[in-house]
C-alpha cells in the first residue's frame, strides 16, 4: 500500500506523560491544517482492543507466557495496521500513535528478555517495511515516574495492569533497551527529557516537531 502521510509514534516507560502529550502532539499538528489520526497500542481498533484487555488484564491466577504476550501484542498490530493506520496514511493523514513497535523491543525485548532477533523477524512479517518517520522518546527515571503514576491511579481510581505491577529492575531494563534503540536510529528518534515542568517537556517536544516536519516539506 502507498503511504502519503506520516507516522509519529511517542514512546516511553509508565507515567512519563505519553498520554497528556498526545493530544499536545495532535494540537499542534492540527494547527498547521493537518488531518491526523490519533491512536495507541495495543489496541486503537475494537478486535485490537479486546487483544489489549487480554493483555493488561490483572488477573494474578492467569500466568501468559511470554512468547504469547509478544505473539499477541503483533496480532493487535496487523489488526491495527490494517484496519486503521495503513489506511490512514494511503489517504494522506498522519498518524499519531501512542506506543508501536518500538515498545516490544523495549518490554517484550529488554523488559521480558526475548531475543531481539524474534522481535525482529515479527516485525518484518507483520509491517513489511512499515517504521515510524518520527519516534519521540519521553525518558526519565523510573521512580520520578513511578510517583506521576501513583497520583495517576490514586485520582483515577483504577487498578494496576499487568505490566504496571512489574518490579523497578524490569522497567530499567524497558528504559535501557528505548534508549539503546534511539542510540541505534538517531535519525528516526528525538529524546526528550520528560522529567521536566508540562511547559518545558512541550516546548521540547515543539522544537523537535517544528525541526522534523521542516525537514519533510
Ligand atoms: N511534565 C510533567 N510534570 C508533572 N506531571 C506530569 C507531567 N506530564 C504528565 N504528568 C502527569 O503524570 C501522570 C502520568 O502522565 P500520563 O500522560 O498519563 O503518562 P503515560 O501516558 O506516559 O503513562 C498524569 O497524572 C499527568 O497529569
Ligand atoms: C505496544 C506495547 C505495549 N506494551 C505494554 C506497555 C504498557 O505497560 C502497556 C500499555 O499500557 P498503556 O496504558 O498504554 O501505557 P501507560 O501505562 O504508559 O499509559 O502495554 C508492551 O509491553 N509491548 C508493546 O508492544
Amino acid at each position: 500500500m502507498t503511504k502519503h502521510g506520516r507516522f509519529i509514534t511517542l514512546e516511553g516507560g509508565e507515567g512519563v506523560g505519553k498520554s497528556t502529550n498526545m493530544q499536545f502532539v495532535v494540537a499542534w499538528l492540527e494547527a498547521q491544517g493537518i488531518e491526523v489520526v490519533a491512536t495507541r497500542e495495543p489496541g486503537g481498533t475494537p478486535r485490537a482492543e479486546a487483544i489489549r484487555q487480554l493483555l493488561l488484564d490483572p488477573a494474578p491466577e492467569e500466568w501468559l507466557h511470554t512468547d504469547a504476550e509478544l505473539l499477541l501484542m503483533f496480532a493487535a498490530r496487523a489488526q491495527h495496521l490494517a484496519e486503521k493506520i495503513l489506511p490512514a496514511l494511503a489517504r494522506g493523514a498522519w498518524v499519531v500513535c501512542d506506543r508501536f513497535t518500538d515498545a516490544t523491543y523495549a518490554y517484550q525485548g529488554g523488559g521480558r528478555g526475548i531475543p531481539v532477533e524474534r522481535i525482529a523477524a515479527l516485525e518484518a512479517f507483520v509491517q513489511r517495511g512499515l517504521a515510524p518517520d518520527l519516534t519521540l522518546l519521553l525518558d526519565m527515571p523510573h521512580d520520578a515516574a513511578k510517583q506521576r503514576l501513583e497520583s495517576r491511579l490514586r485520582d483515577q481510581h483504577t487498578q494496576r495492569d499487568r505490566f504496571e505491577k512489574e518490579q523497578a529492575d524490569f522497567f530499567q531494563a524497558v528504559r535501557n533497551a528505548y534508549l539503546a534503540r534511539a542510540e541505534q536510529a538517531p535519525e528516526r528518534f528525538a529524546v526528550i527529557n520528560a522529567h521536566q515542568s508540562l511547559t518545558e517537556v512541550q516546548s521540547d517536544i515543539c522544537d523537535t516537531l517544528a525541526r522534523r516536519v521542516a525537514l519533510w516539506d
